[in-house]
């Protein structure tokens, strides 16, 4: 095939998790594509070798120390090296026919958006930038005609599962949750438990940040304003059901009873395929669900009242304004802080809770500089929050 004709690709966080089961998609169709930019955190050699491997023009990582390395593990290679934040922005500024952004947390909003800006079809990953500046995020995406495919399981599912509908049809989007590693523990083992066994995911495999979310429940609660945002839909119209088998991953209940679900093997490649191929379906090696092997699939209610979190980001989507931006953030400075045992796991909950109730005022958000403001402010006010439990300590 010709260059010209070649799909133009990006892949943003491309040596994390999602970035690596995106770019395993890419090698099966390395002939149709021109890949654009690699970007990554730090992770020169693996950054260095996705890039040979796909010919990419460009391989860009965040950490500038890492520089030196990744340019001369690509010595010799059509590939230009850069490294910086504004080179990651540069990056992601590419004109692309579609681009996965796959960084994790707020670091991860800008360059959604530069993608957003520049390309014919994002696809999302990158919750956080939803949660954290919804309007602004949706704002880009229409102004630019960009398509907005979700990648996230539960949303791929629920995109899935109303294809063809109006949305004057759907009674209620419920997204399934594993429970995570303390799906069946007490609040008093919840209290003692250590960053080895919040990172034990029983059905996934992915990134630290994510593994601790689902283990909190702080990532059904960014799922629950994920999908508000992308469905244009209420917490009310947002149903949670705990499904340990991870194999339905989202519903959607229609007004006549009906439910229609997607299911599939746990494994993100089977929605990074769905985004990669929209509107069109791609084959993939991966591994079929054996339904008679699973045998029995079980579903119980969330419980708010042990996971403090998802009850927060309720609460936060409910008050609007820059609460889920702060939700966000303070998140994001409590999964680090417990993952370098500063808190104890259901600390978690409290830094978030603390931030929010420390929140001087509630706008809604005008603009990036606006979200930006208050994903610092909620990290001061979160960090103040730890620095008070590690006293008590
Ligand atoms: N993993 C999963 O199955 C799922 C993930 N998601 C979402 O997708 C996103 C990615 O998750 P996951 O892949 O698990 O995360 P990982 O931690 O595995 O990967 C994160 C990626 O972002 C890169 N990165 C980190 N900080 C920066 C930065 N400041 N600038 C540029 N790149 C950076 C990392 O680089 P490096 O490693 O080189 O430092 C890595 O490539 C998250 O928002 C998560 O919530 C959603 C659904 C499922
Ligand atoms: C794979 C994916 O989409 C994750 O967000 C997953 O849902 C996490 O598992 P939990 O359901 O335990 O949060
Ligand atoms: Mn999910």
């Amino acid at each position: 095939m010709a260059s010209d004709t070649k799909r133009r690709i990006s892949v943003l966080g491309s040596t994390g998790s999602i970035g690596t089961s995106t770019v395993s998609l890419l090698r099966d169709i390395k002939d149709q594509i021109q890949v654009r930019a690699l970007v990554g955190g730090r992770n020169a050699a693996l950054l260095a070798e996705q890039a040979r491997e796909l010919g990419a023009e460009w391989a860009v990582l965040h950490d500038e120390r890492h520089y030196d390395e990744l340019k001369d593990r690509l010595a010799g290679t059509p590939t230009k090296v850069a490294a910086g934040r504004k080179a990651v922005l540069e990056a992601a500024a590419l004109e692309t026919d579609w681009a996965m952004a796959a960084i994790t947390g707020a670091a991860g909003l800008e360059p959604a958006l530069e993608a957003a800006r520049h390309g014919k079809a994002l696809a999302l990953a990158n919750k956080e930038a939803l949660v954290c500046a919804g309007d602004i995020m949706l704002r880009v995406v229409r102004e630019a005609g960009c398509e907005l495919l979700p990648v996230d399981s539960e949303h791929n599912a629920i995109a899935q599962s109303l294809a063809g509908a109006r949305m004057e049809e759907v009674e209620k989007i419920i997204l399934t949750a594993s429970g995570g590693p303390f799906r069946n523990a007490t609040l008093a083992e919840m209290a003692q438990a250590t960053p080895a066994q919040a990172l034990k995911h029983p059905t996934w495999s992915m990134g630290a940040k994510i593994s601790i979310d689902s283990a909190s429940m702080a990532n059904k609660g960014l799922e629950i304003i994920e999908a508000a945002r992308l469905f244009n839909v209420t917490g009310e119209q947002i149903g949670v059901l705990v499904h340990p088998q991870s194999v339905v991953h989202g519903l959607v209940s229609y007004k006549d009873g009906s439910f229609i679900a997607q299911m599939g093997a746990a494994d993100m490649r089977i929605p990074i395929s769905h985004a990669l191929a929209w509107p069109e379906r791609m084959a993939t090696s991966c591994a079929r669900l054996d339904l008679a092997k699973v045998g029995q699939l079980d579903f119980e209610p969330a419980d708010e009242g042990r996971f403090r979190p998802l009850a927060l980001a309720r609460e936060v989507l409910a008050a609007g304004g820059v609460a889920p931006t702060v939700f966000s953030a303070a998140n994001e400075v409590a999964v680090e802080a417990f993952l370098k045992e500063r808190i104890r796991f259901l600390g978690i909950g409290e830094v978030i809770a603390g931030a929010l109730d420390a929140m001087e005022a509630n706008p809604s958000p005008q603009s990036l500089d606006d979200v930006l403001h208050w994903d610092s402010r909620g990290r001061t006010l979160a960090e103040g929050v730890v620095r008070q439990l590690e006293g008590r300590a």
